[in-house]
C-alpha cells in the first residue's frame, strides 16, 4: 500500500498544511498506510561512517566508486549512486567528499534521487512543501549547522555544476535540509544507532502529543501506520514527533527547535498533563498539595488546593529543573548519584514528575544490567524488589500518556514483567512464598505478558517489536508451564 487507506482523505488547511482525516470509522489496529522510505540516512551530526547498503558500521570504501562506505558483508550499494561517482557526471568530484563531509549523506541521497526519472516524482512531492527560509535564517544552531556540515561542503564540491538541471543554490540546499529535518522519522539501525527516514506520505502527518496512530518500522525501514484508538469520520490523523516521557514545556521546546511549531493538543493545554502531573511540583506551603503551571496566565506554578493557593515562581521551577537536568548528566551511570538525586528531589517534585521518572529509569536500567552481568553482590531480592517497584511506577504514566495501542506501554510492561518474574522465582526458590502464593504471582505475570502481547500484535514480525513479541511469548510459555505445575492447588 504505497497509498493511504481508502478510509482516509487527504486535505489541506492553513494551520496543518496537507494532512489526513478519517472519512469512515476506523478500528484500532487497522492499517492506514504502508510505505517504503524515500531515503534513510545518518543524522547530520553522525560521526561514524555507515555502510551505504545496510547502514551498519562501515570499515571499507566501495572499490568501484571509491566514495561510499561499505561494511565487510556488503560488496555493492545503490547502482545509480555508485555509477554517478565511478564513471558518471560525478566522476570528477573529489573521492573524499563523503568521508570528509559525512553530514551531507541525506542531502546527497536526495540530490541523486532527483537525477533519476523514476524517483523524481516522489521527491517532488516532498519538495513542494513550502519552507519559509526567513523563519530559519540566522537562527543560531540549526542554520549554522546545516551551513557548515551540509550546504558549504556541497557548494564547494562542484556538485552544483554537474547537476545543472537542479539549479542548486545555497538557499535551495538549506530548504532541502529543512524539508528533510522537519519530515524525518527517527528510525533505528540494526546496530542500534538512530537514523533519519524520510517518507513522502508519512511526512504529511501532523503532530499531537496524544497521537491516535502508531508508526511501526520493519528491518528494511518500511513504515506501517495503524490506528491506536477507534477513529470517527472527520477525525484528524496524528502522529507524535515528541518524547511522551518529557514534561509539557520540554516537549514544546523540542517541537519549537526541531519543527518550528507550537503544539496545542489536549495534553499541552492541560496543566495536569492528562492527570499524570508529569510537570507538577510539591507545594512548598501545605504538606500534601501539588502545584501546577498556570498555563494561560502568569506561567507560575500554583497549589491546586484553593484554600492554600501558594505560588512557586516559574523562574524558581526552571532553575530547579535545569539543576536536576545537569545533575542527571553528571551522574554518568553512577547508581549512588541517581539514588541521592531521587532522595533530594522527591521532596520538591510530584512523584510522577518526568525528572523523577527519568532518574528512576536510570536506576532500573543499572539494576537490570547488573543482574544480567551477575555483578550484584548479595542483596539480590532487595534490589530485584526495588527494580519491580521502579518499573511499576512507570506503568500508569505510560498508560495515561499514550491512549489505546501503545508500544511505549508494551515495553514498560515487558520491563516490569522481567523483574517481577525474576523476583517471584527467587522468592519461591528461597521459600518466602508457598506454592499457592507463587501461583497467584504467576497469574499476575501471565496477565501482564498477555497485555503486552496484545499491544504488540499489529507490529511487523521482522522489527524490533516483532522480536520483543517473540521474547514475551517465550516468557509467557515459561510462566504457563509453571502455572500448570503449581497452579492446581
Ligand atoms: C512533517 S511536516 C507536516 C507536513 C505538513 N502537513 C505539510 O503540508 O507540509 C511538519 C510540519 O507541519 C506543521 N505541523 C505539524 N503538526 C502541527 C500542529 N499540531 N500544529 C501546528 N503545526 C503543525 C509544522 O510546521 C511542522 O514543522
Amino acid at each position: 500500500m504505497q497509498e493511504y487507506s481508502e478510509k482516509l482523505e487527504d486535505i489541506y488547511d492553513e494551520k496543518l498544511g496537507r494532512h489526513l482525516v478519517a472519512s469512515l470509522s476506523i478500528e484500532p489496529g487497522e492499517t492506514l498506510l504502508e510505505e517504503q522510505p524515500l531515503l534513510v540516512a545518518p543524522h547530520w551530526e553522525c560521526d561514524r561512517l555507515k555502510c551505504a547498503q545496510c547502514l551498519q558500521e562501515s570499515y571499507v570504501i566501495c572499490r568501484r566508486c571509491q566514495v561510499y562506505p561499505l561494511c565487510m558483508d556488503c560488496s555493492a550499494h545503490d547502482a545509480f549512486e555508485c555509477e554517478f561517482f565511478a564513471s558518471g557526471a560525478g566522476s570528477g568530484i573529489g573521492k573524499d567528499l563523503l568521508i570528509k563531509n559525512y553530514g551531507i549523506c541525506a542531502l546527497l541521497k536526495l540530490l541523486l534521487l532527483l537525477e533519476q526519472p523514476d524517483q523524481r516524482a516522489q521527491c517532488q512531492i516532498l519538495l513542494e512543501r513550502p519552507v519559509k527560509l526567513e523563519d530559519y535564517r540566522n537562527e543560531d544552531g540549526v542554520w549554522q549547522e546545516h551551513e557548515e556540515q551540509v550546504v558549504r561542503p556541497i557548494m564547494e564540491s562542484g556538485l552544483a555544476q554537474v547537476l545543472p538541471d537542479q539549479q542548486l543554490t545555497s538557499d535551495a540546499l538549506h530548504a532541502h535540509c529543512i524539508r528533510i529535518d522537519t519530515s524525518a522519522y527517527e528510525v533505528t539501525a540494526r546496530d542500534g544507532d538512530t537514523l533519519k527516514g524520510v517518507y513522502v506520505r508519512g511526512a504529511n502527518l501532523p503532530h499531537s502529543c496524544v497521537p491516535n496512530t502508531v508508526v511501526a518500522l520493519d528491518e528494511q525501514f518500511n513504515l506501517k501506520l495503524y490506528a491506536a484508538v477507534p477513529l470517527e469520520s472527520g477525525q484528524i490523523i496524528f502522529t507524535s514527533y515528541a518524547n511522551p516521557l518529557m514534561g509539557t514545556s520540554q516537549r514544546q521546546h523540542q517541537l519549537r527547535m526541531t519543527r518550528h511549531m507550537e503544539c496545542a493538543c489536549v495534553r499541552c493545554l492541560d496543566p495536569t498533563e492528562l492527570g499524570t502531573h508529569m510537570s507538577s511540583m510539591k507545594c512548598r506551603d501545605c504538606s500534601d498539595g501539588y502545584a501546577v503551571c498556570d498555563l494561560g496566565g502568569t506561567g507560575n506554578w500554583r497549589c491546586l488546593d484553593v484554600s492554600c493557593g501558594a505560588v512557586i515562581p516559574a523562574a524558581d521551577v526552571h532553575e530547579l529543573l535545569a539543576e536536576v537536568g545537569g545533575a542527571l548528566v553528571d551522574a554518568k551511570g553512577e547508581l549512588s548519584a541517581y539514588e541521592s538525586l531521587l532522595a533530594q528531589n522527591k521532596q520538591l517534585l510530584h512523584p510522577n514528575h518526568f525528572l523523577l521518572l527519568d532518574i528512576k529509569q536510570n536506576i532500573a536500567s543499572i539494576l537490570r544490567a547488573a543482574a544480567l552481568m551477575n555483578s550484584l553482590n548479595d542483596p539480590c531480592k532487595k534490589l530485584l524488589a526495588r527494580r519491580v517497584e521502579l518499573c511499576g511506577d512507570l506503568l500508569p504514566i505510560c498508560r495515561a500518556v499514550i491512549p489505546g495501542i501503545s508500544k511505549l506501554y508494551a515495553i514498560a510492561l515487558f520491563e516490569y514483567l522481567l523483574s517481577f518474574v525474576e523476583l517471584t522465582e527467587l522468592q519461591f526458590s528461597e521459600g518466602d512464598v508457598d506454592k499457592k502464593g507463587y501461583a497467584a504471582q504467576l497469574k499476575r505475570a501471565q496477565s501482564v505478558a498477555k497485555e503486552a502481547l496484545d499491544l504488540l500484535q499489529f507490529e511487523p514480525e521482522n522489527s524490533a517489536e516483532g522480536f520483543l513479541t517473540e521474547r514475551i511469548a517465550m516468557e509467557l510459555e515459561r510462566i504457563e508451564s509453571d502455572l500448570m505445575k503449581y497452579g492446581k492447588h
